[in-house]
């Protein structure tokens, strides 16, 4: 048994809060400054620029990627052999954010109820995900999760004779109805099987995993594949001005089903796909 003070969680979130909403993943700059390289149409090419310029501006420190900071979404894997100490996880994570956000001069964003709509004045409380894991480790993923394109997301419970053209037709009008309003190049996550709800998480999951990973399942990093190219043919392109980029990245997580059933979550996140790691 490995104890784990939860003040390091608290440390570690704010940390990532404050790091995720400057400075974008490696594998989301690379795959923009490619889509740049090869973007045959003016405006579109001009657009991803004007981005890469915004992702160095917001990398200086003093402004974010984006006015929208997110809603904090915090996964944790913890180890079973984690003994967690100092207080209430929960409210260490919650604590992370509070400071991530004021320190970092991030835009709160959250409402207490969604119908009163009051601000709760420090991005808290986060979305918190939790999963029991082997070992004595805990990890955490931070996502600052914007809501333009938490907007454009859908879920569908298709029945299992859709198969996989069905799947991949409600994957892709998703996008096409999205249009410019997710500001793309979106990135797409997808969530296949499960429940209802399984197949929501799944999306958002997918959301996290880099880009130049292929899918460990060549049924599935071959309709990764299909969709992109798809979706980039719908002709949306960057914010909506036309080309050939309207996705960079499409990934798929799917789990075990019902035989009556089959699920389908798209969950759309703006190319600005803020994310961190910590391992503690
Ligand atoms: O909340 C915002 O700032 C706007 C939102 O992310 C949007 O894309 O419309």
């Amino acid at each position: 048994m490995r104890s784990v003070d939860v003040k390091e969680i608290a440390d570690a979130v704010a940390e990532m809060a404050r790091e995720s909403n400057y400075f974008l993943g490696e594998d989301v700059k690379c795959a923009i400054q490619k889509r740049a390289q090869e973007e045959p149409w003016p405006v579109a090419k001009s657009v991803l620029e004007k981005i890469e310029e915004n992702i160095g501006i917001a990398e200086e420190g003093v402004f974010p990627l984006c006015q929208d900071t997110g809603l904090a979404c915090v996964f944790l894997e913890i180890g079973q052999d984690v003994h967690l100490t100092g207080g209430f996880v929960e409210d260490a994570v919650n604590e992370g954010v509070r400071r991530g956000y004021r320190d970092g001069y991030l835009r709160r964003s959250v409402v207490r109820d969604p119908l009163r709509r009051i601000n709760t004045g420090d991005n808290t409380p986060a979305h918190i995900h939790y999963e029991i894991v082997p070992g004595e480790q805990v990890k955490i993923t931070f996502a600052a999760k914007g809501f333009g394109s938490e907007n454009m997301s859908r879920i569908k419970m298709l029945p299992p004779s859709a198969g996989a053209e069905g799947v991949m037709d409600f994957i892709v009008k998703t996008c096409e109805e999205a249009g410019a309003n997710p500001c793309p190049p979106i990135v797409v996550g997808v969530g296949i099987g499960g429940t209802f709800d399984k197949a929501a998480l799944m999306a958002k999951e997918a959301l996290l995993i880099p880009f130049d990973r292929p899918n460990p399942d060549a049924f599935y990093a071959e309709m990764e594949e299909k969709l992109l190219r798809r979706i980039n043919d719908l002709g949306i392109g960057p914010q909506g001005f036309g080309g050939e980029t309207t996705a960079l990245s499409v990934k798929i997580k799917t789990a075990p089903t019902h035989i009556a059933g089959l699920p389908v979550a798209v969950n759309i996140n703006c190319h600005v796909s803020r994310h961190a790691e910590r391992t503690l």
